[in-house]
């Protein structure tokens, strides 16, 4: 269960944003919607630890994260937390196998590559994975994004804008997988949008 309680963030030179208590149980699936400067990438930031508020709670199966040290934050950011952000963001000089393989290391965690393997079949991308980011379409790369937030079975799976530059039938694609691997992962999913095409299709909504 993740809870997000009394969180207020204030920026310098920069509004103070509120956001309201927020509970996500296990497995549940949530957008997170909100009109531009709302403070949708903000609470994405604090809720995956990147973004200290400047007071609440953020607690992920009990555990508030922002009381962590530095290191051990890190680690559990990457072992609780799977982002799948707009661009991929992937390393150029690695393979696909060994970009994912590589969320586990950064997490101080075994390579599991059976586990890897699992996933880049679930995601129609086994034959790719002796080859390189620039060799893959951009709904490749993304799925190859969703396959690495997922690699260490974190209990929360957040994606950010997952459709905005997206057709309709490749929207629908990935708002499928992502709902899908959620589920199949057991991970509680978020995603943060403004497209009305994925509001048809996840119903619990949390509105800035
Ligand atoms: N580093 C910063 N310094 C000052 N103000 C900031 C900073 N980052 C964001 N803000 C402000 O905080 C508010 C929320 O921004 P945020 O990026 O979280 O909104 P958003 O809902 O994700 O917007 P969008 O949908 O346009 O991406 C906006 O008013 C923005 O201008």
């Amino acid at each position: 269960m993740i809870s997000i309680q009394s969180i207020t963030k204030k920026y310098n030179h920069g509004p103070t944003l509120t956001f309201p208590d927020w509970i996500i149980q296990d497995e549940e699936q949530w957008l997170l919607l909100g009109a531009s400067g709302s403070g949708k990438s903000t609470l994405l930031n604090i809720i995956s630890g990147l973004l200290k508020p400047d007071s609440g709670e953020i607690k992920i199966n009990g555990t508030d994260i922002y009381s962590l040290p530095l290191k051990d934050m890190d680690r559990f950011r990457g072992q609780s937390i799977g982002i799948v952000f707009q661009k991929p963001h992937l390393i150029k000089s690695l393979d696909i196998f060994d970009n994912i393989a590589l969320a586990s290391s950064l997490a101080g965690l075994k390579i599991n590559k059976s586990r890897v393997m699992t996933l880049l079949e679930s995601l129609g991308l086994a034959e790719k994975r002796k080859n390189f980011p620039d060799e893959l379409s951009q709904g490749q790369l993304q799925r190859v994004s969703i396959a690495r937030a997922l690699i260490n079975n974190p209990s929360l799976l957040i994606a950010d804008e997952p459709t905005s530059s997206l057709d309709d039938e490749n929207a629908e694609n990935v708002i499928s997988i992502l709902t899908e691997q959620a589920a199949g992962n057991h991970a509680s999913l978020v995603i943060a949008t403004h497209d009305k095409r994925v509001r048809n299709r996840v119903s619990k909504e949390y509105l800035l």
